[in-house]
């Protein structure tokens, strides 16, 4: 397959690195190739299997719209967006796909999973806490509002605060507490690279690749992997 690799930064670069080892071809822009979706036209998209959006949230929503205005079909992993995303989700069921996700890491969609049954416990109070590196541009992290609407969806109208932290390299530190007056549970997610962003992203590229056009939710697909 051919990807077009959006963002030469720390993630986008291992994405398209991970991209090759997986036996395929990979181009990649960065902001001066690309500002405000520029390169995205019908002859840089054509022959391009799937685009990977590894940027800003600015820049994902002009690339999203450009992409999918070709039909062409975009993995985003870029965080901070969301406010855009039933706008995208429109777009993406009439023309193009998009697959989008807070987190790429297989560990961490377990730990979704695992927040959800923690959640229906009762007589607890949860909160979350989320260490990332002090150049992330977004707080919360989007995968700490993930598990802030997973707890909200088994106990609606609970306050479930999210402390963030920025501290050196650290690749992304999410943790789960339900706490009640006899006991303290904990799950923990560390990423000790960003390897697992990446991977997962290129599977999900190789993944939406085959589909029909629509919005899909990496939550929801990753089994398929
Ligand atoms: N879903 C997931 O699993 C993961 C999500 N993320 C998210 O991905 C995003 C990127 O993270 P990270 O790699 O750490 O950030 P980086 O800042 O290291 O990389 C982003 C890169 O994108 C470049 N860029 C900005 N606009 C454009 C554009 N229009 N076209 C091409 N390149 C552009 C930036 O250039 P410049 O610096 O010059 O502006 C920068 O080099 C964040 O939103 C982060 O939260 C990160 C890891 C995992
Ligand atoms: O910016 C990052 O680095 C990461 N961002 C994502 C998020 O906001 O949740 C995923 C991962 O934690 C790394």
């Amino acid at each position: 397959m051919l990807f077009l690799v959006l963002g030469k930064g720390k993630t986008g670069s291992l994405v398209a690195e991970i991209a090759h080892e997986r036996g395929h071809g990979v181009r990649a822009l960065d902001i001066n190739e690309n500002r405000g979706a520029s390169a995205l036209t019908a002859p840089t998209l054509a022959g391009v299997d799937t685009v990977i959006d590894f940027t800003s949230a600015e820049a994902a929503v002009q690339n999203m719209r450009a992409v999918l205005a070709l039909g062409s079909r975009i993995v985003v992993g870029t965080t901070g967006w969301y406010a855009h995303l039933d706008e995208m989700r429109s777009k993406a069921q009439k023309r193009g796909a998009l697959l989008y996700g807070t987190n790429f890491s297989i560990g961490v969609q377990k730990l979704f999973r695992l927040t959800a049954e923690l959640a229906r416990l009762d007589g607890y109070q949860f909160s979350i806490s989320e260490t990332h590196h002090n150049t992330k541009l977004d707080a919360p992290s989007g995968t700490a509002l993930t598990l802030q609407e997973i707890i909200h969806a088994a106990r609606p109208g609970s306050y479930v605060p999210i402390t963030s932290h920025r501290v050196g390299d650290a690749k992304g530190e999410h943790i789960v507490t339900a706490n009640s007056d006899i006991d303290v549970l904990e799950l923990r997610h560390d990423a000790a690279s960003r390897r697992g962003f990446a991977l997962g992203a290129v599977r999900a590229a190789e993944w939406l690749a085959k589909q029909q056009p629509g919005a899909y939710d990496f939550r929801d697909i990753f089994d398929q992997l």
